[in-house]
């Protein structure tokens, strides 16, 4: 079992039983002698990251006011992870659209402006009724990887699909806030993005305040 990174989330964690089974051990011990109760797999799912540095990064949020009680928690935990990875609140450009099929037009108008280190797109999707939400669920989503491959900027899918209200509201609660994580993938992406292709960060160039599109 490979430990977290993040001292953080180890420290709330270590009480609780691992649920994976370790590398290591012999494969003669079957999978149920590593069974654990479902509630704690669900406590212990989730992504650990290196340590991170987001300062002077400039980062776009996206949401929508669809379900906007949940979407706001979800926005909340993405603050919260840029926060650990010292992005500057000043540094985060935020902006809304109605529902999730808005979102990848949006984000690109974002993204064209070249002023942003990576773009988070927020919105919960609910199934309902009717197979609208199919057509929203897979069309946004495909259109916001097309996004990202097509301008070269992190574009992060923090579009939930879910059967039911619950389902979304536990990925947006607590310790299972998977706003978090976005926030934090989306620096670990940007920082990539910099390494790798030498763009960015943003607003330690000051390019973002040359001319003023949002
Ligand atoms: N039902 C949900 C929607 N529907 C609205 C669409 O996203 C869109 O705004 C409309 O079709 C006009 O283009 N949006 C969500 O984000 N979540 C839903 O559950
Ligand atoms: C605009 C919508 O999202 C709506 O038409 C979806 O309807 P339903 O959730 O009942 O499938």
């Amino acid at each position: 079992f490979a430990p977290s990174l993040n001292p953080g989330r180890l420290a709330l964690r270590k009480s609780q039983p691992c649920p994976l089974k370790p590398a290591h051990l012999p494969a003669i011990l079957s999978d149920k002698q590593h069974s654990v109760p479902a509630v704690a797999q669900q406590a212990t799912k989730g992504i650990s990251f290196p340590q991170l540095d987001g300062k002077g990064m400039r980062v776009g949020i996206v949401s929508t006011r669809w379900n906007a009680e949940v979407v706001n928690k979800l926005k909340d935990g993405a603050r919260a992870g840029l926060k650990e990875c010292q992005v500057e609140d000043s540094n985060v450009v935020e902006f809304e659209v109605p529902g999730s099929w808005e979102l990848p037009l949006a984000c690109r108008y974002m993204a064209q402006t070249q002023k942003v280190d990576a773009i988070i797109a927020i919105g919960v999707l609910v199934k309902g009724e009717t197979d609208h939400y199919d057509m929203i669920k897979d069309a946004a989503t495909d259109a916001l990887m097309m996004l990202g491959l097509e301008t070269g900027i992190p574009v992060l899918n923090g579009i939930l699909g879910c059967h039911t209200m619950e389902q979304a509201e536990a990925r947006a609660t607590g310790d299972n806030n998977h706003g978090v994580w976005w926030g934090k993938t989306a620096i670990e992406m940007a920082t990539l993005r910099a390494t790798q292709m030498g763009k960015g960060p943003i607003a330690a160039s000051g390019v973002e305040k040359k001319k003023v599109l949002f």
